[in-house]
């Protein structure tokens, strides 16, 4: 199967790198980047062909869309349209379905995806969105390209995707932000810097960890570690009240509707 990437960011190389290492072959891998620099380093580390102009990278089976969302029209619009079995995978935030294929010139294969930033460790989540038009074997391939980079779910309806997008595309970096809040909070209490970066890691890979392994509710992993009258039990309470869970919906919300506002702005044009 080849596999051709308009844009080689960030998340197209988290998903070259994936690829290659679920066994697809380099001369199978094609990216289009403006930038000489990662141009040149892109085929350094990976051996696959970079080129400046999109039109050799277009006859592939998947075409993964990785530019980022606003200028994903002009850059659509420039280019001629696939042949009718290539699969368009665009994994850019909040852009329309019906609007890629539009710009394609009437191209109705098209997948829209979101991943996450883990798929440069393997351990990617990405949901799936496919419009009626997309064969099952297209659909495979899209889903066989996300895999190599870690779990995929699909969903029915489109405006899901936005929820996808504000759930676990974004949801890296409120984790993230837990991490470097947990980290000071160590310093604060007198630990040094390497011990705070260490423990506020640790806890969270290993928690994580737990709660796949295990399999139980995260409500009955967090009451196996509160103690009646223990510590856990006041640290808790002190997040309730200091409104963690308005905080983290309200994150959630507010990346959703930006997903949309993108659709809608860009989708306009
Ligand atoms: N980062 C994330 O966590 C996630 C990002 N996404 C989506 O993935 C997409 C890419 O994001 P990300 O990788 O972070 O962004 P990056 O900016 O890292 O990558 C985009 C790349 O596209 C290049 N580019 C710009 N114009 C063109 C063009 N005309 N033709 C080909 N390539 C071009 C850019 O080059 P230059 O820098 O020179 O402009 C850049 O290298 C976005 O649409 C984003 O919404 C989805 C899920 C998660
Ligand atoms: O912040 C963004 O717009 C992209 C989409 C999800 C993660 N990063």
């Amino acid at each position: 199967m080849k596999v051709g990437f308009i844009g080689g960011g960030n998340m197209a190389e988290a998903m070259i790198g994936g690829m290659l290492r679920q066994g697809f072959a380099a001369a199978d891998i094609r990216v289009t980047e403006p930038n000489p620099d990662r141009r040149a380093a892109l085929a350094t580390r990976y051996g696959i062909t970079v080129e400046a102009e999109a039109a050799a990278t277009l006859a592939v089976d998947v075409l993964v869309l990785a530019v980022k969302p606003q200028v994903l029209r002009a850059v659509l619009t420039s280019l001629p349209r696939p042949a009718p079995e290539t699969c368009v995978l665009s994994i850019a935030a909040g852009v329309r379905a019906g609007d890629i294929a539009r710009w394609l010139n009437q191209h109705k294969a098209v997948v829209r995806a979101m991943p996450n930033t883990p798929a440069l460790v393997g351990a990617g989540i990405a949901g799936l969105y496919a419009l009626p038009d997309v064969s099952a074997e297209q659909q495979a391939r899209a889903e066989t390209v996300l895999k190599a980079v870690g779990e995929t779910v699909w969903v029915a309806d489109e405006a899901l995707i936005d929820a996808v997008t504000a759930i676990s595309g974004s949801g890296p970096a409120y984790v993230f932000l837990f991490i470097e809040a947990l980290e000071s909070a160590g310093r604060a209490l007198g630990l040094d810097a390497d011990a705070a970066r260490t423990l506020a890691l640790g806890t969270v890979y290993g928690s994580a960890a737990l709660a796949v392994q295990d399999g139980s509710e995260p409500a009955e992993l967090r009451a196996r570690v509160t103690s009646k009258g223990g510590t856990t039990e006041r640290g808790v309470a002190a997040l309730e009240e200091h409104g963690v869970r308005a905080a983290v919906a309200a994150a959630a919300a507010a990346a959703a509707a930006r997903a949309r506002e993108l659709g809608d702005q860009l989708g306009a044009e």
